[in-house]
């Protein structure tokens, strides 16, 4: 098994290029305005240039206005959207670009009923439940609610680091992990230290395994 592995949240063109010299396979730039890792359109062109060939550049979204999409596939190559709010289905599927959906895991069967309300995603990605935010709250949740059979990859997010993510590749053998908190020093600031050490994590358990 070899795990994927997706640094979220970049600000800083530096940043980019040490989560892509350690290996990441995906990066990912928030277009949400209250997160304090949001990015302006200009922001993520330039961070973009960082991104070489065969490394994904993921825009993630919380309960966007279409036009303001459309404006940023207008100008950032990006090959995959991230949806990390209350986006019904058709939504996601309305750009015709290839696009994960994060559910926010609270209880039992949610992951369950997101396989079968979301398909044609590009994956699942699971992440934490908070009472107050859409994501990037560095919690973890019960891993035990994730189910084995899943008709799509699941990406596994919330809470990881280089502490905790073997044995959450271990436990829930996800497609991909994505981490945003766990690498930085502060918001939105990488700790590149930190971005290598969550990498080798992983691909020192996906060797063993
Ligand atoms: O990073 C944010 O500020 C954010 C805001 C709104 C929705 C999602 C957000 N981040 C994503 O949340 C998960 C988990 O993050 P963490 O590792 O627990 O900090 C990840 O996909 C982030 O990119």
């Amino acid at each position: 098994m070899s795990t994927r592995v997706k640094i979220c949240g970049l600000t800083r063109p530096e940043d980019v290029s040490a989560a892509v010299g350690c290996g990441a396979d995906a990066v990912g730039f928030v277009f949400f305005e209250p997160s304090p890792r949001s990015v302006t359109v200009d922001h993520a062109v330039a961070l973009a240039r960082e991104v070489p060939a065969f490394v994904s550049a993921v825009g993630l979204f919380v309960n966007p206005q279409p036009d303001f999409v459309n404006e940023v596939l207008s100008r950032v190559p990006l090959d995959l959207l991230q949806f990390h709010g209350d986006e019904s289905p058709e939504f996601c599927r309305s750009f015709g670009r290839r696009w994960i959906k994060a559910v926010r895991v609270r209880e039992e069967g949610q992951i369950e009923q997101a396989f079968s309300d979301y398909k044609g995603a590009s994956g699942l990605l699971v992440d934490a439940w908070a009472p107050d935010k859409f994501g990037g709250t560095g919690q973890s949740f019960n891993w035990g609610l994730i189910p084995a059979r899943r008709p799509m990859p699941l990406i596994l997010a919330g809470g990881l680091s280089s502490a905790n993510v073997a044995d959450a590749v271990t436990r829930v053998k996800p497609w991909a992990v994505d981490v945003s908190g766990g690498v930085e020093r502060s918001k939105g600031i990488k700790d590149i230290q930190k971005i290598s050490d969550f990498i080798k994590e992983v691909h020192r358990v996906c060797k063993t395994d």
